[in-house]
């Protein structure tokens, strides 16, 4: 430090936006200010969003302090913790502590942030009912679930889904009470919504929806909840999520224009000149934020003003807001709600998991919704703050690639294709061109990033994004990363992980976690289905499927539907069905009200509509097995109708699609896999846009492979010319082991024929003994498949997975 400052600054609020509001003053002008900080709370400075993540024993309550004691010290700051301001002398410019303190300022900023909205109902005082902010909160949290078990949290906003995970890590049992039809509804769409409640629950979560909260019922501790519709829930803990008010008590003392928070102008000064507010507390043209971006921003403004520095000042924020829950990716910016003058465009991809929404409005993006893959937020988060016109662009924007780029090209390539002045770090405002001069300058470890751009430092959620950056433009890399994670959970790539399962004979998706150090201990809705594929593909003999490592559709054995209802698909071999399972499938959507019978393209039939609590008695009562219409697997043999009817027709391409679905029903693949069998090279099945189509030719059969009729139609390529059936079903067998060997999960053949080249797969089957050896490793797996649906339908626990969501009990008065 230099000359002696010769004035005097007060933060109130050891939080946050204050401090980051002090930290930029110090290097804007580290002399200006002799500097004094109150805070409430008995700790440093800490880093209040990874509470979440202490919570949910992904960090520990010393990784989140951001500015140690020693840093206050470093920099000539006065600290006084656990010291509560309770009085602001506008006229003596002097603050006043609960214990007698006294401070005199020239410039005073109130960071006083919020606190959680208790609803004001009969019971709410009582023991075990508690908010979620501060480290206290969290502990009590860590402290109840010792004793209880059973936990309840009012709120399915981002703090209350963050909470009720955080409980089931510490083995409570967590159910959400909402009051809305749908989850997160500020910051989701219904379909989006619906997909996060499914993958929540899969996690053990338990929702009440459309549940207004009456009271609290127990003696001096809280036992359950009533409800205002007269039923109840038993709870011992019971966390208030129902979002948060500022705290405005002591600047509406002192006099301050208060609304909600307080009134503050571009420059963030309150109504009494000298007095400035930041974060939570402050109320910037009518609006207040509860987030850090803008709060970080409200704090660079403020930081300029007293140093001196000119600045346009603060106009306002677009946010942005990630669920940071382990194995859910939710994304949600701007306006994402469809309201007049707005146009949105969207794609579910209820197999992959995936959502897709942009909200368009006079030709520039407005809004967006992620879900299940949020790679894209960043872009699309700064397509939304420039205020571009996008028009032309829509389909790329919604698409998540360029047209001709391909669908899923590298995480590498998109860093590598991402704009200089892209923000990669939402909650710190880093760019990636900040990132890539760290790199650049010396930075070598995500770590060092940090300390020196802040990025990563708050929510952690854009850390793969910057670990890719420092991989890519690190001295000596190439283009592309020397490393390329299957997921932002590890760096490690597929060859890698196969690799280290098989050498170190790993057998579950926990221990490959555990084992191969994951950065997220739960995984993510990427990896965690990726592994169980690998493991099941290594292990045909030994493993069993981990049904929760899998997506919502592959666990319930049905497709869910936008409307939360279900398709029922059962298999139809080659196309070809009878009287007796016509008449057994209309029986059964007659007696369950299936609204939708309808024709597949693959040539079967659906029951759409179908609800969850009837899915077991629906398929008892079919008594056809499961057409795996919603997994990845062998999904449909296409046939025409060959030479059993068509003059055309040169083999029997029925018989010859039955037998192919037959032997490989039940096959999980890294994609879906779908087949198709012509009798003639007129090709009326369509086999050359078919994973593997068959075509027949005079004397035989032409085998194609890699071939898709969606998104990106590719046509298929011609793998081989074989004579015989027997012949047919033996190259397929082996193509779709090395397929399932070779390729990456989630991988269709299309792409994977396109990367690898069709010579390679050649130069493999061709070899007559390593043809033979794919083809009893399939074998090996198909002898241990069973059909799921008549396992489920013989097993009463299996059978309780389908019964409707937790009873509420009515409470006897
Ligand atoms: C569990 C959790 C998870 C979150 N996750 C995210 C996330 O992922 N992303 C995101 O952007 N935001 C998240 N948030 C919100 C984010 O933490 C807040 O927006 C941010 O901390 C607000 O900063 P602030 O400085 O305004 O308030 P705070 O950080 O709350 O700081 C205010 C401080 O002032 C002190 N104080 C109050 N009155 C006085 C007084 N009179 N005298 C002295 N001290 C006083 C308080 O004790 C407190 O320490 C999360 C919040 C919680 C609780
Ligand atoms: N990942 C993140 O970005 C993150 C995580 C945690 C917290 N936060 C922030 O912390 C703050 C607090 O979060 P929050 O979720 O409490 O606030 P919120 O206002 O975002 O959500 C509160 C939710 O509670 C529901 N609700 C209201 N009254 C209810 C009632 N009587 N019964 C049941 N449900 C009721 C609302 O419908 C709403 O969905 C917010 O500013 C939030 O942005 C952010
Ligand atoms: S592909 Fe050939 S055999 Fe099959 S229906 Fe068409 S014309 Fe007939
Ligand atoms: S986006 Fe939250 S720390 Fe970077």
């Amino acid at each position: 430090m230099g000359l002696k400052p010769t004035k005097k600054l007060v933060l109130i609020g050891n939080g946050m936006a204050g401090m980051r509001t002090v930290e930029h003053v110090l290097k804007l002008a580290p002399d200006a200010y002799e500097i004094t900080v109150f805070g409430a709370e008995p700790h440093p400075n800490y880093n209040r969003i990874m509470l979440s993540s202490v919570l949910a024993g992904g960090a520990d309550l010393k990784d989140i302090v951001i500015n140690h004691p020693s840093w206050y010290a470093e920099n000539w700051i006065k600290l006084h913790l656990s010291e509560e301001i309770v009085k602001i002398n506008n006229d003596k410019r002097r603050v006043i502590s609960a214990s007698g303190i006294e401070a005199d300022y020239d410039v005073l900023i109130l960071a006083t942030g919020s606190s959680p909205f208790m609803l004001p109902i009969p019971g709410a005082r009582k023991e075990g009912v508690i908010g979620f902010r501060d480290i206290n909160d969290c502990e009590r949290m860590m402290k109840a679930s010792r004793h209880y078990h059973k936990a309840a949290v009012i709120g399915g906003g981002l703090l209350g889904l963050e909470a009720a995970r955080g409980l089931l890590h510490l083995g409570m049992e967590a159910s959400v009470v909402h009051i809305h039809p749908y989850l997160m509804e500020r910051q989701l769409d219904e379909p989006a919504s619906r997909m996060l409640q499914r993958e929540l629950e899969a996690q053990g979560m338990k929702f009440l929806l459309q549940k207004q909260t009456a009271g609290i019922y127990g003696q001096r501790r809280a036992e359950g909840l009533e409800f205002a519709d007269g039923s109840s829930l038993a709870a011992d803990l019971i966390v208030m999520a129902v979002g948060i008010r500022p705290n405005v008590d002591l600047a509406k003392a002192a006099g301050l224009k208060v609304e909600r928070g307080i009134v503050v102008d571009d420059h963030m000064e309150t109504s009494v000149p000298g007095v400035y507010a930041v974060g939570e507390c402050a109320q910037h043209r009518g609006i207040t934020y509860g987030l850090v971006a803008p709060l970080y921003e409200q704090g660079s403004v403020l930081a300029k003003r007293l140093a001196g520095v000119e600045t346009p000042g603060y106009t306002g924020s677009v946010t942005s807001t990630k669920l940071k829950v382990s194995g859910v990716d939710v994304f949600s910016a701007g306006f994402f709600a469809d309201t007049p003058g707005t146009r949105s465009l969207r794609i579910q991809d209820e197999l992959d998991g995936t959502y897709r929404k942009i909200v368009l409005q006079d030709d520039k993006l407005v809004g967006a919704v992620l879900f299940g893959d949020t790679s894209d937020g960043a872009s699309l988060f700064a397509k939304i703050k420039s205020g571009e016109s996008v028009a032309g662009k829509e389909k790329e924007l919604l698409l998540g690639y360029a047209p001709g780029q391909a669908a899923n090209a590298s995480p590498a390539s998109r860093l590598a294709a991402m704009a200089g002045d892209e923000i990669v770090c939402g909650c710190n405002g880093v760019t990636k061109e900040t990132i890539v001069n760290a790199v650049k300058n010396g930075c070598t470890s995500v770590g060092e990033i940090k300390a020196c751009t802040k990025a990563s430092g708050s929510c952690g959620g854009c850390k793969p994004l910057v670990e890719g950056l420092l991989q890519l433009y690190a001295e000596g890399s190439s283009l592309e990363p020397v490393k390329e994670g299957i997921c932002g959970c590890t760096s490690l790539g597929r060859d890698e992980i196969i690799a280290s399962i098989k050498a170190m004979g790993l057998k579950s998706v926990k221990e490959v976690m555990n084992v191969l150090e994951w950065r997220e201990p739960e995984g993510c809705t990427k990896c965690r289905p990726a592994l169980n594929y690998y493991l099941g593909m290594l292990w045909p003999s030994d493993y069993t499927d981990e049904k929760e490592s899998r997506f919502a559709n592959e666990r319930y054995h049905a497709n869910i539907q936008k409307d939360g209802t279900y398709s029922v698909v059962p298999r139809i071999y080659g196309g070809v069905t009878s009287p007796a399972d016509l008449k057994r499938i209309a029986a059964v959507a007659e007696k369950y009200d299936v609204p939708m019978v309808k024709f597949t393209g693959g040539q079967r039939i659906d029951l759409l509509g179908v609800k969850k609590e009837d899915l077991p008695k629906v398929w008892e009562e079919l008594n056809m097995p499961s057409g795996y219409a919603y997994g990845k697997a062998l999904r449909t043999v296409k046939t025409c109708v060959g030479s059993t009817f068509c003059r055309f027709g040169t083999q029997d391409s029925i018989g010859m699609g039955v037998r192919l679905e037959k032997a490989f029903e039940r096959l999980n693949t890294p994609g879906k896999v779908k087949l198709a069998v012509s009798g003639c090279p007129r090709n009326c099945a369509e086999s050359t846009i078919k994973d593997l189509g068959v075509i027949a030719i005079d004397g035989g059969w032409e085998i194609y492979v890699g071939g898709n009729g969606g998104v990106k139609v590719r046509v298929a390529e011609l793998l081989c010319m074989v004579k015989t059936e027997d012949e047919v079903v033996e190259w397929t067998a082996a193509f779709l082991q090395y397929y399932r060997e070779q390729a990456g999960w989630n991988e269709r053949t299309a792409h994977w024929v396109e990367r690898v080249g069709l010579e390679s797969i050649k130069g493999a089957l061709e070899n007559h003994e390593e043809r033979t050896a794919l083809v009893e490793r399939l074998e090996q797996t198909l002898s241990r498949s069973t059909d799921p649906w008549k396992e489920i339908v013989q097993d009463a626990e299996l059978r309780k997975n389908f019964e409707p969501l937790p009873k509420v009990e009515p409470i006897m008065k």
